[in-house]
């Protein structure tokens, strides 16, 4: 059985994750973050792509006042291997899944799966998941893993923190190109809950 996937999004009320500098930190207040580290401490994996690696060089693991339970997975998927020694990540506990040929990176485990368009396949990211006994995992970004996710039909619910600001068209979307060509075609979801959470809005959804 495939890992639950939950995507989780933190954006402006227009939907962006980022400035089109790429700008991200922060966009949400600290009472939403506190939740989405509620959210890391549920997974049993944290997945992110490799340009929010050179980004934002995120630590990744749960940050909770009195929390004794482990860290979960940190995944990067990483095509052609760009993640550096130095990042953050690479300091163990970390999964890195390439289409290239593997090589090390500090202490991070690397691991090449197949490809669809020379970037590792999502089916095949789940199946390498699964042999590591991960049920669940949590996408944090960004917006191109986002939608390469969601056009595999691998994303059963939504985590979405929403903050009172807009960052226009220039701003990074929350889910890159879905090259959906009719309305029909769109991923559809049903509404969980809604409240507010901080100056935020946490909404939550499941996929129909
Ligand atoms: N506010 C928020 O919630 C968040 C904001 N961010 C922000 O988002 C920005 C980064 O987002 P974005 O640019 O979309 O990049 P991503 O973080 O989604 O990384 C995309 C890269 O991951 C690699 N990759 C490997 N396999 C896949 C695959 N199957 N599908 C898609 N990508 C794959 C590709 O590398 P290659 O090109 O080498 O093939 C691709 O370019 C940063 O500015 C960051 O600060 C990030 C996370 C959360
Ligand atoms: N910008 C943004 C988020 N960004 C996410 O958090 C990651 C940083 O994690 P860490 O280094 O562990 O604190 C970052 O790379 C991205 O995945 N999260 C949020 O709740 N709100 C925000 O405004």
């Amino acid at each position: 059985m495939r890992p639950r996937v939950t995507l989780k999004l933190a954006t402006s009320l227009d939907g962006r994750i980022a400035t089109a500098t790429g700008e991200s930190q922060w966009i949400t207040g600290p009472e939403a973050r506190l939740q989405g580290h509620r959210l890391r401490a549920t997974h049993d994996a944290i997945l992110v792509g490799v340009e929010t690696v050179l980004a934002d060089d995120p630590e990744l693991t749960v940050r909770l006042q009195d929390y004794e339970g482990g860290h979960p997975l940190r995944v990067v998927l990483d095509s052609r291997l760009r993640t550096t020694a130095t990042a953050k990540v690479a300091s163990g506990n970390t999964l890195i899944i390439t289409s290239a040929a593997p090589h090390a990176i500090g202490h991070a485990e690397v691991v090449t799966v197949a490809a669809i368009d020379s970037r590792p396949a999502i089916p095949a990211v789940l199946d390498a998941l699964s042999a590591r006994n991960i049920g669940s995992v949590l996408i944090e970004g960004g917006g191109r893993v986002a939608a390469s996710f969601i056009q595999a039909g691998a994303v059963d619910a939504i985590e979405w923190f929403r903050a009172p600001i807009l960052l226009g068209g220039e701003g990074r979307p929350c889910v890159a190109g879905l090259a959906l060509a009719k309305l029909a075609d769109a991923p559809k979801f049903r509404r969980l809950g809604v409240e507010p959470v901080g100056d935020d809005l946490w909404e939550r959804y499941a996929r129909v």
